[in-house]
């Protein structure tokens, strides 16, 4: 089977103490098959100034070029590429070493964990069955949730993230930190004990399973019981290729739940890639329309939708979000 292949260019023209970095990135197909196109193509041209000093060195960044260009998208890294390509350590190390996240993606993390402190802490929606959809290698998404259902399943589809949560719940030594985001999220709550939460969710996480959004049943061949709630975090958009596979997954995910249950959403809008170390993935380009007809189309109601506009955009290396997104929808009761 052919898969996308990742390139990355650097070189240096140095000119007299001017320096210019130039770094492109491109995702194409492999050369094995015609009629391939490239499918993204990401440059960053940096240039630097270096003026020396008897001591010091300043650096004096006179702009950052990026441009983005999209053209047919037969490569979309889907699961397939996960499963051989993501890197689970450097995801959690590059997006989740602590609180305020990727130093690119200013505020992103704290959005996200402030956005579902808010939805659980009060303890207004509860239950006994709780699903996370595609995961990662990740347990943020259900630290606020996790005092307030019994039964928790964790997912994804690459099973190198699978094996990192494992390791996580089962203590094996070398598995990931967790500690500064337990940390801010018992800062947020008012709780006093990272270590009482972590031996919560990792009593209530009673299984990591394998998932494929892009089929009927997520969790084929098992059934799962339905969900009091469904949460879902950058998933979809990195595991469909078009709108329709998109609605289709959504609609999947909505199935899981039981009537009147609650989906709790964070995803990205206008991001067409995302970096880990400097590996690419493709990303499907959401707008908010796109996520309010889906989910109205299934007969969801949208009780809230936050958005948070990327900040210094053109500054931002690993990835080109426009903005992130956290909803609540309830599903209609029978
Ligand atoms: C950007 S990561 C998000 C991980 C985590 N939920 C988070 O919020 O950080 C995208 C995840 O989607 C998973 N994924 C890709 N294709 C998938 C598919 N078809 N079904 C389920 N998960 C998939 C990847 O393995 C990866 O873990």
């Amino acid at each position: 089977m052919s898969g996308p292949v990742a390139m990355s260019l650097n070189f240096i023209l140095s000119y007299q103490g001017l320096h210019v970095h130039i770094n492109i990135v491109s995702l194409i197909d492999t050369p094995l098959k015609s009629g391939h196109h490239i499918s993204a193509f990401v440059v960053t041209v940096r240039t630097v100034l270096f003026a020396l000093t008897v001591s010091t060195t300043v650096v004096v960044y006179l702009h950052t070029i990026r441009a983005v260009v999209m053209t047919e998208c037969t490569t979309f890294t889907e699961g397939e590429f996960y499963e051989g390509h993501f890197d689970p350590r450097a995801y959690v190390k590059n997006f989740y070493a602590c609180p305020s996240g990727h130093a690119d993606e200013k505020n992103f993390l704290t959005f996200v964990l402030r956005c579902l402190s808010g939805v659980f802490s009060a303890g207004e929606h509860k239950g006994k069955r709780l699903i996370d959809v595609g995961s990662g290698p990740s347990i943020h998404s259900v630290l606020s949730a996790c005092d307030h259902y019994d039964e928790i399943v964790l997912s994804d589809f690459a099973s190198n993230n699978r094996r990192e949560i494992e390791k996580w719940l089962n203590n094996i030594e070398g598995s990931l930190d967790w500690k500064p985001i337990l940390q801010y999220v018992c800062e947020l709550e008012g709780k006093s004990s990272p270590s009482d939460l972590e031996a919560t969710l990792k009593q209530r996480v009673k299984k990591v399973l394998k998932c494929d959004v892009r089929l009927e049943n997520p969790f084929y061949p098992h059934t799962l019981e339905p969900a009091d709630c469904v949460i879902t975090s950058l998933c979809l958009e990195a595991a469909c290729k078009d709108i329709q596979t998109y609605c289709r997954a959504l609609h999947g995910l909505t199935k899981l739940l039981s009537p009147g249950g609650l989906l709790v959403m964070i995803g990205v809008l206008g991001e067409s890639f995302y970096k880990v170390d400097d590996q690419p993935f493709s990303c499907l380009r959401l707008s908010r329309d796109n996520i309010e007809e889906a989910l109205s189309g299934l007969g969801f109601s949208i009780h809230e939708f936050n958005l948070l506009p990327a900040e210094d955009r053109e500054n931002n290396s690993v990835s080109d979000f426009e903005a992130v997104f956290h909803l609540v929808a309830r599903k209609p009761s029978e």
